[in-house]
C-alpha cells in the first residue's frame, strides 16, 4: 500500500472517531494542545493608534517649515491630551498618538532647537510611523479557528487578546507499549542478547509534546497469550501505540493478536523504513503498531501516527511542511518503497547520513530532516527532492 493511501485511510478513521470533550486550562498549560472553540477577538489590537517610533507627533497641516513647540510628552502606558493646534508632542514607541495628530516623525529626522521648538529635516507623510487601531485584529474577528494546534506564537497571540485561559480538546490517552524479549530499561544491567529500550522514551517524548496523556504500559514480552492479555488490560485509552512485533518473525505477535481478536486494517506499506507498520483495532480500541527499529519508529510516528493523533483532535492541516531542495547525493537504484533518508543541508544541498540502516538512531540525531525519495525513481546530484524538517514532524 502506498504511503498516501495509508495516510488517507488513517486520517479517515481518525476523523470518524474525533475526541470532542474540552477543558479550560490556563494559557501556559495549553501549549501543544488543540483549540476546542474559535478564538474571537474581544478587542481591537492595538486598541488605539500608537507610535512606531521615538520622536514627535504632529498634525501634518501644522508643519509649514516653521519649527513647532512641544506641548506634551507621551510615554507608553499614558493617556495623552488632544494635541494643541500648532504644536507637536514628544512621543515614544508604543505610546498612544494624541487626537489631532496624524503623523509621527522619528527623532533622528528632527532637530530640537535652543528655544525648545522642533524642526523636521525630511519631508513628512500623513500617517507615517502610526500603527493604526485594529491593524492586528478588530473586535469580533476570528483570530484562531477551533482545531488550531497551539504553539508558542498562538499562546502569545491569545495573551495579546487578554485570554488567561483557553478551551482545548482533552488530552488523547495513549498507551505506550514496547514489545520485545530483548528489551531492558536503561539503568538495569544488560544480559546476553539484551539491548536497552530506546523507543519508549522517544514515543513518550513526542506524545508529551503533542499534548497526549501517556499511559506507560511498559515492556511486553514476545508471547501471544501475554500479548492478548496485556492488550486487554490497557483499559480506557484512545489509542494503543506499540513498537516492534509487527513483522513476519516467529516472535512478532502484535499483528497476530489483532487478526485474531480484532481487526487488522493496514499492513505492509511501501515505506522505507517502516514497512511492517500495522494499524487495527483490539476490542474496539485503535492500535498503531510501529516497527521496532528506532529509525523506523521515528519515520512512521512522524509521517503516520502523529497526523492520526492530530486529526483525532480535530486538526485539519496535518501534512508536514515539505519543501524542495537540490540533492547533494546520487541515488542510482530505484526502490519499490518510498524512502525517507535522514538528511541535513550543507552548502544549499541535502546530504544524507552515511548509514541509513533503520537500526541506527544516530542518523536522526545527525539529521535536520527527512528527504523523500519516491518509489521507482533515481536521482542525480542536483536533482530536486522534498525535504521535511524534523522539527516540523517531531515538535
Ligand atoms: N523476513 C522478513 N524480515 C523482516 C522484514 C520482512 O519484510 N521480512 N521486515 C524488516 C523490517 S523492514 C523491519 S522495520 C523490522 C520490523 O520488525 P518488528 O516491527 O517486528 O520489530 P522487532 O522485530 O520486534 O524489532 C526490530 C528491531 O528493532 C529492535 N527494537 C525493537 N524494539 C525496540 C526498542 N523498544 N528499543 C530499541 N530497539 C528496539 C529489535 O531489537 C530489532 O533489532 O523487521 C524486519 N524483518
Ligand atoms: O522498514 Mo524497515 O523499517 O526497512 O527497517
Ligand atoms: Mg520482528
Amino acid at each position: 500500500m502506498p504511503v498516501e493511501a495509508a495516510l488517507a485511510r488513517l486520517l479517515e478513521l481518525a476523523g470518524s472517531a474525533p475526541i470532542r470533550e474540552a477543558e479550560r486550562l490556563p494559557l501556559a498549560a495549553t501549549e501543544g494542545r488543540v483549540l476546542a472553540e474559535d478564538l474571537v477577538s474581544s478587542l481591537d489590537l492595538p486598541p488605539w493608534p500608537n507610535s512606531a517610533m521615538d520622536g514627535y507627533a504632529l498634525r501634518l497641516a501644522d508643519w509649514q517649515g516653521e519649527p513647532l513647540p512641544v506641548s506634551q510628552r507621551i510615554f507608553a502606558g499614558q493617556a495623552p491630551q488632544p494635541l494643541l493646534p500648532g504644536t507637536c508632542a514628544r512621543i515614544f514607541t508604543g505610546a498612544p498618538v494624541p487626537a489631532g495628530a496624524d503623523c509621527v516623525e522619528m527623532q533622528e529626522n528632527a532637530e530640537l532647537q535652543d528655544d525648545q521648538r522642533v524642526r523636521f529635516t525630511q519631508p513628512l507623510k500623513a500617517q507615517q510611523n502610526i500603527r493604526p487601531q485594529g491593524q492586528e485584529t478588530t473586535v469580533g474577528e476570528l483570530v484562531l479557528p477551533a482545531g488550531t494546534r497551539l504553539g508558542s506564537v498562538e499562546l502569545g497571540l491569545a495573551a495579546s487578546l487578554g485570554c488567561a485561559e483557553l478551551a482545548v480538546i482533552r488530552p488523547v490517552r495513549v498507551a505506550v507499549l514496547s514489545t520485545g524479549d530483548e528489551l531492558v530499561e536503561p539503568g538495569q544491567p544488560l544480559g546476553p542478547g539484551q539491548i536497552y529500550n530506546s523507543n519508549r522514551v522517544l514515543l513518550c517524548s513526542w506524545l508529551k509534546r503533542l499534548g497526549c496523556a501517556v499511559v506507560d504500559a511498559g515492556i511486553l514480552p514476545d508471547d501471544l497469550p501475554t500479548t492478548r492479555q496485556r492488550l486487554a488490560e490497557l483499559g480506557d485509552v484512545d489509542l494503543i501505540l506499540s513498537t516492534g512485533g509487527v513483522s513476519v518473525g516467529e516472535a512478532d505477535f502484535l499483528g497476530i493478536a489483532l487478526r485474531e481478536e480484532g481487526e487488522l486494517d493496514l499492513w505492509k506499506l511501501a515505506i522505507k523504513p517502516g514497512k511492517p507498520l500495522t494499524f487495527g483495532h483490539f476490542r474496539g480500541v485503535p492500535v498503531i503498531g510501529l516497527p521496532g527499529n528506532p529509525a523506523s519508529t521515528l519515520v512512521t510516528f512522524a509521517l503516520l501516527a502523529r497526523p492520526y493523533l492530530l486529526r483525532r483532535q480535530g486538526v485539519q492541516d496535518v501534512e508536514p511542511l515539505r519543501f524542495q531542495v537540490p540533492a547533494g547525493f546520487a541515488w542510482p537504484k530505484p526502490g519499490n518503497r518510498r524512502e525517507y533518508l535522514r538528511a541535513r543541508m550543507e552548502n544549499g544541498r541535502a546530504i544524507i547520513y552515511r548509514n541509513q540502516s533503520s537500526g541506527v538512531l544516530r542518523s536522526a540525531s545527525w539529521a535536520e530532516g527527512l528527504v523523500e525519495v519516491l518509489e521507482g525513481t533515481t536521482l542525480a546530484e542536483g536533482d530536486w527532492l522534498n525535504f521535511i524538517p524534523l522539527s516540523e514532524v517531531l515538535g
